[in-house]
């Protein structure tokens, strides 16, 4: 579906364009920030690949009806390998003039953009969890959040007080280098698994972001903390960034430490770490999020269900390209299956595909004649990508038709992953 008569497609240039952008950015988006203000903020656009809708009308003024991003990502981790996928970003439609096809109209061109870059996969962060399945995105990355009380006991992990700490005040000049590598080597971990999914902070714009910490952006709080700890060697194991909100109950301190992330490359990190957020003073809890539904401190912790684990979507994944992407990643097990594809808007991909996979896990995908041994729509497919979500469970959510049972299960095994889908941040 291409633009109508009255709206055209223009690619925004950074000199010219970025306070239209912000303009249009917060009427679709409520927004505390004064506008001023957020002139003056860092945002990750990616420009180069930023696409504003104009109405025809309103020649006279350069007001946005519509925009998009992509980030151009080339290590994106999908199970056993790293591939290049285009992340939408910076959705937004004015209220005057959303539900006439502009979105539908900006996903079709990202999905051309996307396929002549040779990107296999597209994924975004949804603002609201509907949006985005009638277009072939489905909900691959869970997300976890967690309210951990202070004090909770962990299991003991060997090698955890050889560890030094040290905590500073978040300076990206100082330490900013240090954690992108932490972060960035942390998606190939666990060795000879890694974890699909965790996006890295692979563009400067990207970095830029995650860089950041605007007094306008603290909500009144502190400024961010990074808990860095280290090896015999001086190497950097692991790191935290949090900040702590004052709490007062009468004279009772219940202070909360809100963590942003925390990565570590070993368990003894992972404790160590843990082991001081969980101790800071005047703090009754630590408040994280945006962690795998897999991650390490579920089991750290004596009593999980204390810190009240809550789970919902974070990244959603499309196939673009369906037989490239799903010959681009990896699989648990061996496997020939025949699999029917339903994609409304991208043609190329629907039809059916053999899927065999060797013993190594690599699979070749080819057309094929033969009855399909189960069919799904694409979103389904999307979905199943990271290996997180199973195909035998949307299969019993009536979301997969299973024409043979035991090809089904064989399939569901060799498409999961033994480590859950990589949530660590919104991009
Ligand atoms: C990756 C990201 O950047 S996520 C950020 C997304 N942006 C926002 O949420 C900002 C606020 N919202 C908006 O800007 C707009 O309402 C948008 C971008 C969500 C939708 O833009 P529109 O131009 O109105 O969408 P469009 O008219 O193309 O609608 C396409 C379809 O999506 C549906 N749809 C659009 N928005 C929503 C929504 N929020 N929830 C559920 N369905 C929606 C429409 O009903 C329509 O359905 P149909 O094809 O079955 O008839």
């Amino acid at each position: 579906m291409s633009f109508s008569e009255n709206y055209s497609l223009t690619l925004l240039d950074p000199e010219n364009r970025l306070e239209d952008a912000l303009r249009l950015d917060a009427w679709a988006f409520p927004m505390e920030i004064p506008f001023d203000d957020l002139l003056r903020l860092q945002h990750a656009i990616p420009w180069g690949r930023f696409w504003g809708v104009e109405a025809r009308d309103s020649s006279a003024s350069s007001e946005l009806s519509g925009m998009y991003g992509a980030h151009t990502l080339r290590a994106f981790p999908v199970p056993g390998a790293e591939v290049a996928c285009g992340w939408l970003t910076w959705v937004a439609v004015h209220p005057a003039h959303r539900r006439r096809g502009l979105l539908r109209s900006m996903m079709m061109h990202h999905f051309n953009d996307c396929r002549e870059r040779g990107e296999a996969v597209s994924g975004l962060a949804a603002a609201e969890a509907g949006i985005y399945g009638r277009f072939g995105y489905g909900a691959a990355t869970p997300q976890m959040s967690l309210t951990v009380p202070r004090g909770a006991a962990l299991r003991v992990v060997a090698g955890s007080e050889a560890l030094t700490p040290e905590m500073h005040i978040w300076d990206p000049a100082l330490h900013g280098d240090e954690i992108a590598r932490l972060h960035r080597d942390v998606a190939r971990l666990p060795e000879g698994i890694g974890r699909p999914g965790w996006v890295t902070w692979e563009t400067p714009e990207l970095r830029e972001s995650c860089d950041e910490d605007a007094p306008v952006r603290r909500h009144g709080l502190e400024a961010l903390r990074v808990l860095i700890v280290r090896d015999a060697s001086g190497a950097a194991r692991g790191y935290a960034r949090f900040r702590r909100k004052p709490v007062w109950d009468r004279d009772n301190a219940e202070g909360v430490v809100i963590l942003r992330d925390i990565v570590a490359l070993d368990p003894a990190a992972t404790h160590l770490l843990w082991s001081i957020l969980l101790d800071l003073d005047l703090t009754s809890r630590v408040d994280a999020s945006l962690l795998p539904i897999d991650d390490p401190i579920l089991s750290l912790l004596v009593d999980a269900r204390a810190a009240k684990p809550v789970t919902h979507d974070l990244h959603w994944l499309r196939l673009i390209d369906v037989p490239r992407a799903l010959a681009e990643r990896r699989y648990a097990a061996p496997l020939d299956v025949v699999v029917g594809v339903r994609d409304e808007l991208i043609p190329e991909n629907a039809g059916l595909w053999r899927v065999r996979v060797n013993t190594e896990g690599a699979a070749e995908v080819t057309p094929s004649d033969v009855d399909p041994d189960f069919t799904l729509d694409v979103r389904e497919l999307g979905a199943a990508h990271l290996g997180t979500v199973s195909l035998a469970a949307l299969a019993q959510a009536g979301l997969v038709e299973v024409h043979r049972p035991a090809a089904l299960a064989r399939a569901a095994t060799a498409w999961s992953w033994p480590v859950a889908a990589g949530a660590n941040w919104i991009l």
